[in-house]
């Protein structure tokens, strides 16, 4: 037990006995938690109107925008806990590698790596790179009282999807064909970015975030056999690095149905199921010992209201039997979403899970 009275870490015990947390440990609840992968952007309009002329990783090097940001849907939404602001490509920035966020874009790496030497864009993280996390996980903390604030990074497969890529890709080729070609030089690749990534995810724990999502976004690329002996080692890697800080470990990728049991088994306590696998299914692919995440279809919301509520009713009742079940979408809210649709939700799975 810390001094504060919780059994891990540093968080107050309200933040302790959240539901959220509570969840992600497969301990009982007092309703289904709720929170939405990119609930924080561009949905709402009061965050287009902070973000109006600050580009994308200018905005999260200022906390207090950053603690703002964060803040706007918990109070909009009242979900069971908070996203850090940042994106998985800010470690990346912040050891110097020459990259941005185009709107309606995304990463852009101005050198893609390609070769051994390419590799020395990539040094060690230290918290100095990133004071401005630190300080805006330290604000935050205050502000939130007992929701748990979750911080997160990008997966080595994904972020090495960005820096051979250069960019999104829809095929990978060039990720791909440096892990079929030169199975070497992937490897160095992926094992410098779990360190990095582990840095990172240290980096946010220490300064108080009460759980870590590893965003492995586009693994669903990759059959399981090449997930297995390619890429699972590097993520293993990263959730070993943050084992000993009793925070849950949250593991989620997109198309990534047939590599839920190996996401399981890196070593994640929570796995993240996007919409195309039904969470009763899910359960039997990832086996016992882990909560689930998820997963509405985000493009439901723009559906109506009765048809919002038929598909989470489904959802929950394919989640009826879990041990831990965490209510998010799929994917990503779409930035054209209606935020009240999203407000509604929160409140049907609340009021459909009360026990
Ligand atoms: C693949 C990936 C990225 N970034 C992220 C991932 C993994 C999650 C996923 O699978 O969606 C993670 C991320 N990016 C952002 C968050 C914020 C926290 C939250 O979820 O609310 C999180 C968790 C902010 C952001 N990151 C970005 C935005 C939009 C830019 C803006 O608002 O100006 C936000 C709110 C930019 C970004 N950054 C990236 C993309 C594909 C884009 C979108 C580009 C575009 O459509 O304009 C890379």
């Amino acid at each position: 037990m810390s001094a504060n009275g919780s059994p891990a870490g540093q968080q107050p015990t309200a933040t302790y006995d959240s539901p959220f947390l509570k969840a992600c440990r497969r301990e009982p609840v007092p309703h289904t938690p709720v929170w939405f992968m990119r609930q924080a952007g561009r949905s709402l309009p009061e965050y287009r109107k902070v973000r109006q002329g600050i580009p994308m990783l200018e905005s999260c090097m200022r906390p207090e925008l950053v603690t703002e940001i964060t803040l706007q849907p918990v109070r909009r939404h009242g979900v069971d806990a908070a996203i850090f602001f940042s994106d998985i490509v800010v470690p990346l920035k912040a050891i110097g590698v020459d990259l941005d966020i185009k709107p309606g874009v995304g990463p852009v790496v101005e050198r893609p790596i390609r070769t051994r030497a390419d590799l020395a864009q990539l040094r060690d993280l230290t918290p100095d790179d990133v004071p401005y996390v630190v300080e805006a996980i330290g604000l935050l903390t205050r502000e939130l009282g007992g929701t748990p604030l979750i911080g997160f990074a990008g997966a080595p497969f994904t972020l090495a999807s960005y820096l051979v890529e250069g960019g999104p890709s829809r095929t990978y080729e060039n990720a791909k064909a440096m892990m079929y070609g030169d199975p070497e030089l992937w490897a160095d690749l992926l094992d410098r970015l779990a360190d990095i990534t582990a840095a990172f995810l240290k980096v946010q724990i220490e300064a108080g975030v009460s759980a870590v999502q590893l965003f492995d976004s586009w693994a669903g690329a990759l059959a399981p056999a090449d997930y297995r002996r390619s890429v699972m080692a590097a993520s293993a890697k990263v959730f070993r690095a943050v084992e000993g800080y009793g925070v849950p470990r949250i593991h989620f990728g997109v198309g990534t149905g047939e590599l839920l049991g190996l996401m399981g088994e890196a070593g994640a306590d929570v796995v993240g199921v996007d919409w195309r696998v039904p969470l009763d299914e899910a359960v039997r692919r990832v086996g016992p010992g882990k909560a689930l995440q998820g997963n509405l279809d985000p493009t439901v919301l723009f559906a109506g209201r009765d048809a919002v509520e038929a598909k989470t009713r489904e959802i929950l009742d394919a989640a009826a039997g879990l041990e831990g079940h965490i209510f998010n979408l799929g994917h990503g809210v779409m930035p054209s979403t209606d935020p009240d649709a999203l407000t509604r939700l929160v409140e049907y799975v609340h009021a459909n899970t009360a026990r």
